[in-house]
């Protein structure tokens, strides 16, 4: 069994400010060793910034979507040679809040991850079902609908065992609302994506693909989740805009 180093990540969303930003950054610093992998992927007017404060320490840093396209007559959009210039690391790609407010479909989503990857950065690809799916036992459909494009697409790039992609599973229903799915809901969820990772691009790409959990993790809860065999971080939102509360995740994922 490979082990997996585990890496907590920070959503910021559309939060922060030049003076919030720095005070948040300089709070967790300390705390992040070799142990686990740290990334915080901010608002895009500030990458410049947080590249300045985390450049040279072990804390990465990253985008919370990309466009696909390189450049061109895209208003709005940020692209990846752009977010290169600002040594980005990782970005996230079809987080909830995009597949719900800008309608991106999975996709969409998997060009996003392709375009990543060719840039050589490691997309996060966010995947997750709704209260009223889960209610309906879909959970696995849903999750494997949103999958199956970026295994079509990205696929090809899985080499000696390894798959420059991360999954981050966040169940809509868990985000921003204090309500977190249970360690044996997530779990179960978590192992299902591994065996699709399996299926898909055999046991040993499956055994390295990290999967992350999102959704209302907070220092009171980070442990136990991340304790569970299929679990290999977490995408923080609300709590990783403090720095006593991100700090508490960041020891949890330490062990
Ligand atoms: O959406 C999330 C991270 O991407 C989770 O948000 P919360 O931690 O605020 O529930």
């Amino acid at each position: 069994m490979i082990a997996r180093k585990k890496l907590v990540a920070g959503n910021w969303k559309m939060n922060g400010s030049l003076v919030a930003n720095e005070t948040l950054i300089k709070g967790f610093l300390p705390e992040v060793t070799d142990a686990v992998d740290v990334v915080v992927f901010v608002p895009a007017p500030y990458l410049a910034q947080v590249q300045g404060l985390c450049q040279g320490s072990a804390v990465k840093w990253g985008a919370q979507d990309v466009s696909s396209m390189p450049n061109g007559a895209y208003t709005g959009e940020v692209s990846l040679p752009m977010l290169e210039e600002f040594g980005v690391t990782h970005v996230l790609v079809g987080h909830s809040e995009r597949r719900t407010y800008h309608f991106e479909s999975s996709d969409a989503v998997a060009d996003k991850a392709l375009a990543a990857i060719e840039a050589s950065i490691v997309p996060i690809v966010c995947v997750g079902e709704t209260l009223q799916e889960r209610e309906a036992g879909r959970v696995v459909e849903v999750i494997n609908a949103q999958l199956d494009p970026v295994f079509d697409r990205c696929g090809r790039y899985a080499q000696n065992g390894k798959w420059p992609v991360i999954v981050a599973y966040e169940p809509v229903w868990a985000i921003g609302t204090g309500v977190t799915a249970s360690p044996e809901q997530a779990q179960e969820v978590h192992a299902a994506i591994r065996q699709r990772v399996q299926e898909k691009l055999g046991l040993e790409v499956a055994q390295s693909t990290r999967v992350l959990y999102g959704g209302s993790v907070k220092p009171s809860n980070a442990a136990e989740i991340f304790a569970k065999n299929d679990i290999d971080g977490g995408l923080i939102g609300g709590a990783a805009l403090s720095s006593s509360d991100f700090s508490g995740i960041i020891r949890a994922a330490r062990g």
